[in-house]
This record gives C-alpha cells, structure tokens and sequence, in this order.
C-alpha cells in the first residue's frame, strides 16, 4: 500500500537519518479515531444515544477501559454530549500512555508538558474526587496551556492547576493543602522552619493568559514562569497561571514528602508519529516542521530538551514513585536512546512493563542495541500495527 500522506523531501530525508521506513506511513484512511466516556459519567452515559448522535457505530476497546473506536471521519465537536463534556476525543495510545502512571486518587501527579490537555484531564479523571490527589500541568505555550485551562473548566475537573514555565527547571512541589484541609500535623512537625500555612496564602492564582505578556513562540527556550513573589521563610512562589478552587491556597513548601508520587513526561517531539498532526500538516502547508522540527540544530536541542525534561521530572518525583516518558515520535534518538541514557544516569531507576501490556497491539520493538541494558520493557503503538496515533512509552520506577 502506498503512504497515506504526500510528504515533503525534508521529511523523507528525516525518515531516512533516522533508519524509519515511509511503510510506518501506509496506513488505512481514514485512520480510526477514538474517544473517551468521562468515568464518572459512564454509567449513565447510553452509548447507543452517543451512536445515534455521531451517526456512526462505537465499538469498544477491550484493551483500555472506557475507550471506544469509531469512523476517522466522524466530527465529534457538534455532538451535544460532547458539548456537555460527556466525552473526550483522545487517541487510545495516548491513554495508554496515562494508564502506565497507575494513577489512584490521592496521587499527586506532575505533568510537566500538558498542553492542551488531553492526558491531564484523564489522570484527574482516574483520580476521581473522593481521594485527595491533585494533577499540576507545566508547559511552556501560553496558548496551549490556555487550551488546557477551558478544558479543565468544561469537564469540570477540580484540584488541577496549571503553570506556563519550562519543565526542565520547573520547581513547585505537590500541593500541601487540599480542600479545606490544611497542612497535617505530620507534615508540620517535619520542617522546623515552616511557617502557618495562612500566612503564605497567595489570593491571586486565577491568572488569565491576556493579563500576562509572554512571547507565544512554544519552543522558546526562555523560562516562562510567571514572576514569583517571596515571602520571608518561605523562598519564592511561583503563580500558577490557573488553579481550581481547591487547591488554591498552597503555600508551596518544600518539603521531601511533597515530591510527586506520579510524573509524566510527555515530550516536545518531532511529532513524525502523530498522524492527526501530520493530516493537518498535509493539509496546510509543512513550512513549519521543515523550520522547527526537521533542520539539524533543532533536533540537538530538541535531545538536551527531552533529556532535561525527563531528568528534572526524575528529581520531582518521590522515591519509590513512577515516571512515564512518552512522545509521538518514531525515531530512536528520541525515544529509546533518551531512556538509555537516563537509565546510565539513574542506576537506581528501574524500567518496568506496563501493566496489561500483553493485550495491546503494539508496534515491533526497535532492535534493541544496547548492550549493557534491556529496554524491552518500552513499548510503540503504530497506526500499522495498533490503528492508533503513533506513541512511544517507558514507564520507570525510582528507587527508594
Ligand atoms: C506532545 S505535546 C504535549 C501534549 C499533552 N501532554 C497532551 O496530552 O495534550 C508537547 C508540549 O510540550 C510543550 N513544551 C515544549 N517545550 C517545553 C518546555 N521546555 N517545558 C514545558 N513544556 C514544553 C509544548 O508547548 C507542547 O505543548
């Protein structure tokens, strides 16, 4: 069969400097896509009304809960139940890629590039709202993150905050106070030098994206942080360009016990696996991913992002916690040879297998040529083998 999309030279030549065959490309049309029944809403939710309103049968995925298959043709954004946030529309891979952090609801999970959203709102679904976990998404695009607040807003999805800054040196720790709860007793007597936690309150965290000026450039490479305030005791708090109501008042201590229990990494990529992303670009014109995505000096900086993205999440996350990182690239440099080489850096990580692996329809493992590691634990979804989005993930658990 021959590739589904029309590429330009820069692209092929990129496919070919990464050992990737344009067969990846050779996929039915239109691809499958996927949604995703909000689980709070999925009992109630009559999948047949769902059917009669996309005009177009759902058949359930039985290798990830709460997905369901339908025609690639299929626009989903005039549905009334969509409208109402009854649904999301989110590729299967990409939830695999939450289903690998093993969320529970009092995790504490760090997203550190999570727009627009997608994968944010599924862990803070997983999460549900009778535990007391939150989800923090960074990510450097103040329009992106805009993106992510109005989906926070319509799926109504509550102890979430966002920050726009630079994930590789991003620095806030989980929240401390949830709710109306406030910092425990056993937090309290851990750090001598913490000071009550009213004190520290900052009243002023719903910042929208038009009251701040920041460039619009998502691969800039300046922190985005918007300026923090310090308060005596205390270090600088950064503001939160969003936070729902319940986790509002944080103080941001720094304490060892707040380091996330979950972090997901989600890489800035190539993107040469995300065929929506692609049909779009087929669609539109390539200039962009010629200039940002495919000449020489990007991707050496594109490696030094991913590597520091995936060190800085490692440091944030709590011994003993999980780590996933993911892109929708193909190509090793990006995936596999990252992973390696943190692995040398962290002997204490430990690659792990990603829980119902054996059911999914995974792509083949790139030959694994690292020879003092297995990473055949990492798995690839691939529009050929799985009729999904291309993804790559690791799951990785730090030692205790
Ligand atoms: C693959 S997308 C993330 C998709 C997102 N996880 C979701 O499920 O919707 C990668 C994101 O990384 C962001 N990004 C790029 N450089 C970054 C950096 N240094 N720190 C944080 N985010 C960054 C981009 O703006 C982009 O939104």
């Amino acid at each position: 069969m021959a590739p589904a999309i029309e590429f330009p030279e820069p692209f092929l030549a990129f496919l070919k400097e990464n050992n990737l065959s344009l067969d990846e490309y050779a996929f039915e049309v239109p691809l499958p896509r996927y949604i995703r029944v909000k689980p709070q809403l999925a009992a109630a939710l009559d999948i047949n009304a769902v059917e009669a309103e996309l005009g177009t049968p759902l058949t359930k995925v039985d290798w990830l809960d709460g997905f369901y298959r339908l025609r690639g043709d299929v626009n989903i954004a005039n549905s009334a139940l969509f409208k109402r946030g009854s649904f999301y529309g989110i590729c299967v891979s990409s939830g695999v890629a939450v289903h690998a952090l093993d969320v529970a609801p009092d995790d504490h999970v760090l997203d550190l590039c999570c727009a627009p959203g997608m994968k944010l709102c599924y862990v803070a679904d997983l999460q549900g709202s009778d535990g007391q976990g939150t989800v923090t998404g960074v990510d450097l695009s103040p329009d992106r993150i805009a993106v992510c607040k109005g989906l926070l807003k319509k799926y109504r999805l509550e102890r979430a905050r966002l920050f726009i800054a630079d994930g590789t040196k991003f620095d806030v720790y989980a929240p401390s106070q949830v709710g109306k709860s406030a910092v425990t007793p056993s937090l309290l007597s851990s750090g001598s030098a913490i000071r009550s936690h009213e004190s520290v309150i900052d009243d002023a965290v719903d910042l929208d994206a038009d009251q701040v000026s920041l460039p619009t450039n998502s691969l800039s490479s300046t922190i985005h942080c918007i300026p923090s305030r310090t308060e005596a005791g205390t270090g600088a708090k950064t503001k939160p360009f969003h936070a729902t109501r319940l986790i509002r008042n944080d103080p941001q201590l720094k304490l060892p016990s707040l380091l996330y229990d979950k972090v997901l990494v989600d890489a800035e990529c190539t993107h040469d696996g995300s065929i929506v992303h692609l049909l779009k670009k087929a669609i539109l014109g390539w200039s962009d991913i010629e200039q940002n995505f495919l000449n020489p000096s990007r991707l050496e900086t594109l490696e030094g992002l991913q590597r520091g993205l995936i060190s800085n999440g490692y440091r944030l996350l709590k011994p003993g916690g999980i780590l996933v990182y993911s892109t929708c690239s193909f190509a090793k440099k990006q995936n596999e040879d990252i992973v390696a080489w943190f692995l040398k850096q962290h002997p204490d990580a430990q690659l792990e297998p990603i829980p119902g692996v054996d059911k999914f329809p995974l792509a083949r493992s790139l030959v694994n040529d690292y020879p003092e590691m297995d990473l055949s634990y990492t798995i690839r979804f691939s529009p050929i083998a799985s009729r999904t989005s291309g993804l790559f993930i690791a799951r990785i658990r730090k030692g205790k």
